[in-house]
């Protein structure tokens, strides 16, 4: 069993971690030199993932190249990296996409960002409530792995399975990649509601009001209801928007304390995917004539368009409707 991961950020090192526990054999693709030097030599990386120890058997390369003999790749770059990184993967080889976001320009979701890079290479998605930190230390986890394919799911979902990593399958992967990608942005409002001091309440009405926008908008694309409202989607959207683990989270926090996008976007080293999704994930959904007035307030918020009060103001003084 040779399973390669390509991105060697926080998730990429934690998914490397989980499938080389049992001395399997992993190579683990990393974009900073510094990176493949610490887990091959100190098997750490202090940059993505610091102190916890690494499997000896992951062996990071910095050379794609490297990943041809693997027979499964898990891809888990940043979502507006995704095209760049699959593009020089080896083709017709399995494809467990973990990146969470649409494609910023096309609109497009990973699963087809990726038929476009590598049309030979069968496609499945994991998705699901999973802080790396977790995975990496062994910690109780669910999430949903997604492919067309059941045959083939069920295959590569028993390579990924662990004693403490339980893939439940299904076949709705565009389900499973909206609810990951539109949790992100939700994540920043409920941020946004901490940070401001806006009490529980508050967050708790984000939640369930965001979970309605990600319905509407996820059933406008095809997905199914019942994906929307498991692991994938409001399983990882009550992790998300509870917890400044959550990188989305901590980023809506500064917004609510006052400090602006684009302070807290410059010379960041790790990724909050909800702000690149926001502006793409509102156009879409005023495409498709999908009403998301909370993530409309997030895009506010991160264009540093309007004050915060005034965006909490407008969100409150929508007209009265079912819910
Ligand atoms: N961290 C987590 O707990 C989880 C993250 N994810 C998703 O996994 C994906 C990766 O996130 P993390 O591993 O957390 O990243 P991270 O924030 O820990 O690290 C940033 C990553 O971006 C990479 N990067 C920067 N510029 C790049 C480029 N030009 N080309 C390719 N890669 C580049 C870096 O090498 C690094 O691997 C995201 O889509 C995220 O939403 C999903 C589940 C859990
Ligand atoms: O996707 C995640 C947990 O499932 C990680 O969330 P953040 O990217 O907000 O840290």
């Amino acid at each position: 069993m040779k399973a390669g991961v390509i991105g060697a950020g926080a998730w990429g090192t934690a998914l490397a971690q989980l499938l080389a526990a049992d001395g399997q054999d992993v190579r683990l693709w990393a974009l900073e030199a510094d990176v493949v030097d610490a887990i091959n030599g100190a098997h750490e990386n202090p940059l993505y993932l610091p102190g916890l120890p690494l499997s000896p058997s992951i062996r990071a390369t910095g050379a794609m190249a490297d990943l041809a003999d693997r027979d499964l790749i898990l891809v888990v770059s940043p979502a507006q990296h995704l095209r760049s990184v699959v593009a020089q993967a080896p083709a017709g080889v399995p494809l467990v996409l973990c990146s969470k976001g649409i494609e910023a320009g096309t609109g497009l979701l990973m699963s087809e960002v990726a038929a476009q890079a590598q049309p030979t290479s069968p496609i499945a998605v994991l998705s699901g409530p999973t802080f790396a930190h977790e995975v990496a230390k062994g910690l109780p986890t669910a999430v949903t792995f997604a492919c067309a394919d059941q045959a083939l799911a069920e295959k590569l979902a028993a390579r990924i399975a662990r004693p403490t990593f339980r893939p439940y399958l299904s076949d709705d992967v565009v389900g499973a990649e909206i609810g990951g990608a539109v949790k992100n942005v939700l994540a920043i409002a409920c941020g946004v509601s901490e940070g401001a001091g806006l009490g529980l309440n508050a967050r708790a009405s984000l939640i369930s009001r965001g979970f309605a926008e990600m319905t509407r908008f996820g059933l406008a694309r095809g997905a199914r209801a019942e994906t929307l409202g498991g692991l994938s989607g409001l399983g990882d959207l009550v992790l998300t928007c509870s917890s400044t683990n959550s990188r989305n989270f901590s980023l809506g926090k500064g917004l609510g304390e006052g400090q602006s996008a684009a302070d807290l976007l410059s010379n960041r080293r790790t990724v909050a995917e909800g702000a690149h999704t926001a502006p793409v994930l509102r156009d879409a959904a005023r495409a498709a004539g999908v009403e998301m007035p909370v993530v409309e307030a997030v895009c506010a918020l991160l264009a540093d368009a309007a004050p915060l009060a005034q965006v909490i103001d407008a969100l409150l003084a929508r007209p009265l409707r079912p819910e």
